[in-house]
């Protein structure tokens, strides 16, 4: 028999089953014998399992690893990647796009797994085709985000890839231009030019403009000595394609590509748009909460909603990295929670003060925890700086062309670290100690006793603390 609109139906009803929708279900009700809906409309895992963090990942890595080989005397000459290989291997970590461990894992922990397209119809109510699910205590908006469309002349006409066609890639475009400056644009140059494609990136603007200027200037670097083609500060005007054909996700979309940069044409085999993603709210039914965007608290209540509502990961609009929505979603979840034991949102800490922390798999890599010198500066803290070269022995041993550079930004009157770039090979697995250090405050002193071990990459740490001191005594 259908529920009737008053009577719950679950307690806690989370739409989207991405990394963020999961974490939220399963915070929401674990220790507890609260019940679970996740409602998806496509696979269980989400973006972000399917074609994005995971296979981008799967693609990059043997990029990682021939470079390393390339810098490593001893290891003989490098073949260029066996493109089948690489492409099986990552269609591997997709589990060749089937989410059945995904919903056994869902399931497990007590979460029922709802298939379809979930749309809000007034409070605690969520309609799932013929289905009316309703809250006991709460409705979780977990639905990601989806790309941006950038206004350019002929574009949608030309179907150009999107980020899932490049994750997903089935065949090697022979020669592909990149449209954005971002994370996704730089990555996707990357493993793109590593299988074999000449790649063209045109941005509107510098590259990682969110990061600190060396970092983007290295991986800059990087991307032209693979051969990518970089043109910044360009106007994408026109795109015109030879017969546009709907073949697939990661096959090439038609003949070739004629797009005009900067009035100069550039032909190409296929185009790939990478200009930014935006909070999947489309068809959410946000109109019969009166809502007409979704903006969150520190615990991530929805505003202008009467408690029942929750937001986290890509649709909150506060962050768009898998790591941090589930972050999110875990306070999100404990707040539930604590609220439907009888206690209080405050019982759990939020979010507001945490630092972001961010890894570009580039070549050059660059980690960043906290902010960059520049929102330090805007945000009126009297910023300390140290930019030293990544060279310890511990770098140096990992490989020949070992070299980077890390920037620690010290909040001057607090004496702790607010903000830590890193960038060079391997540096993502050195980023847990910096935020460690941001997110705990240790106050530098402190630091100095922190004794990294030798020879080990770790050494920088040494060399920051080192650095900061002379600066002091030159004072
Ligand atoms: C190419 C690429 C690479 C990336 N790499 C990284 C990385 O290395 N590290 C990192 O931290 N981040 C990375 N990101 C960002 C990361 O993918 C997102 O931040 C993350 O997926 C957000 O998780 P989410 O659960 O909020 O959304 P999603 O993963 O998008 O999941 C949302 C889910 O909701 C479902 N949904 C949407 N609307 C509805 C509805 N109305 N009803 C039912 N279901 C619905 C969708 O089908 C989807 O499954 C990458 C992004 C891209 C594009
Ligand atoms: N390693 C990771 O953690 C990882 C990897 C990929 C994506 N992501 C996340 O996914 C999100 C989306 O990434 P993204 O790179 O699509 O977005 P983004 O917002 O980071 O970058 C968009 C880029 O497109 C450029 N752009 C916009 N319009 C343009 C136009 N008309 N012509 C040329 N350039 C244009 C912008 O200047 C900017 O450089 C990011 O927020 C990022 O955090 C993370």
């Amino acid at each position: 028999m259908a529920a009737s609109a008053s009577e719950p139906t679950h307690d806690v009803i989370v739409i989207g089953g991405g990394p963020v929708g999961e974490n939220a279900a399963q915070y929401a009700i674990q220790g507890s014998d609260r019940t679970a809906a996740l409602v998806e409309a496509e696979l269980v895992g989400g973006e972000c399992s399917y074609w994005a963090c995971m296979p981008s990942k799967a693609l990059l890595v043997p990029a990682a690893v021939r470079s390393l080989a390339q810098h490593m005397p001893g290891l003989g000459e490098q073949a260029p990647l066996d493109v089948d290989a690489v492409l099986a291997r990552r269609d591997a970590f997709t589990s060749g796009w089937d989410d059945a461990g995904q919903v056994a894992w869902a399931e497990g922990v007590g979460i029922e797994v709802v298939r379809g397209r979930a749309r809000l119809a007034g409070e605690r109510t969520v309609v799932v085709g013929d289905r009316t699910l309703v809250a006991r205590h709460a409705v979780v908006l977990a639905t990601g985000s989806v790309p941006a469309e950038p206004p350019i002349d002929g574009l949608a006409d030309a179907l150009p890839w999107g980020s899932r066609d490049a994750t997903a890639m089935h065949e090697v475009p022979g020669s592909i231009l990149v449209v954005g400056g971002g994370v996704v644009a730089c990555e996707a140059a990357t493993w793109l030019a590593a299988l074999g494609a000449h790649v063209t990136l045109a941005a509107r603007g510098g590259l990682l403009a969110r990061l600190e200027p060396e970092a983007a200037a290295a991986v800059e670097q990087g991307l032209r000595d693979a051969g990518v083609d970089v043109r910044l500060h360009a106007d994408v005007q026109r795109v015109r394609r030879e017969a546009p054909a709907a073949t697939g996700t990661g096959h090439v979309h038609g003949g070739a590509v004629t797009t005009t940069i900067d009035g100069v044409d550039v032909t190409t085999d296929e185009i790939l748009v990478a200009t930014g993603r935006r909070p999947a709210t489309g068809d959410l039914g946000l109109e019969t909460v009166g809502l007409d965007a979704v903006a969150v608290d520190g615990r991530q209540r929805v505003a202008g909603v009467d408690g029942w509502l929750y937001a986290a990961g890509d649709v909150a609009g506060r962050w768009q990295l898998t790591h941090m929505g589930k972050h999110e979603a875990r306070i999100a979840g404990e707040v539930i929670g604590r609220i439907a034991d009888g206690g209080h949102a405050h019982d759990v800490v939020g979010v507001d003060e945490d630092p972001l922390t961010q890894v570009v798999f580039t070549d050059p890599e660059v980690a960043a925890v906290g902010i960059t010198q520049a929102e330090a500066e805007d945000a009126g803290i009297r910023v300390e700086r140290v930019a030293i070269d990544l060279a310890v022995a511990g770098t140096s041993l990992a490989r020949d062309d070992a070299g980077g550079t890390v920037i620690a930004i010290v909040d001057a009157d607090r004496d702790v670290l607010v903000g830590v770039t890193l960038v060079g090979h391997g540096v993502a697995e050195l980023l847990h100690a910096a935020t460690v250090a941001v997110a705990a405050r240790v106050p530098i002193p402190r630091l100095w006793h922190a004794v990294p071990a030798y020879p080990t990459a770790s050494e920088i740490w040494l060399r920051v603390v080192e650095d900061l001191r002379r600066q002091r005594r030159a004072d």
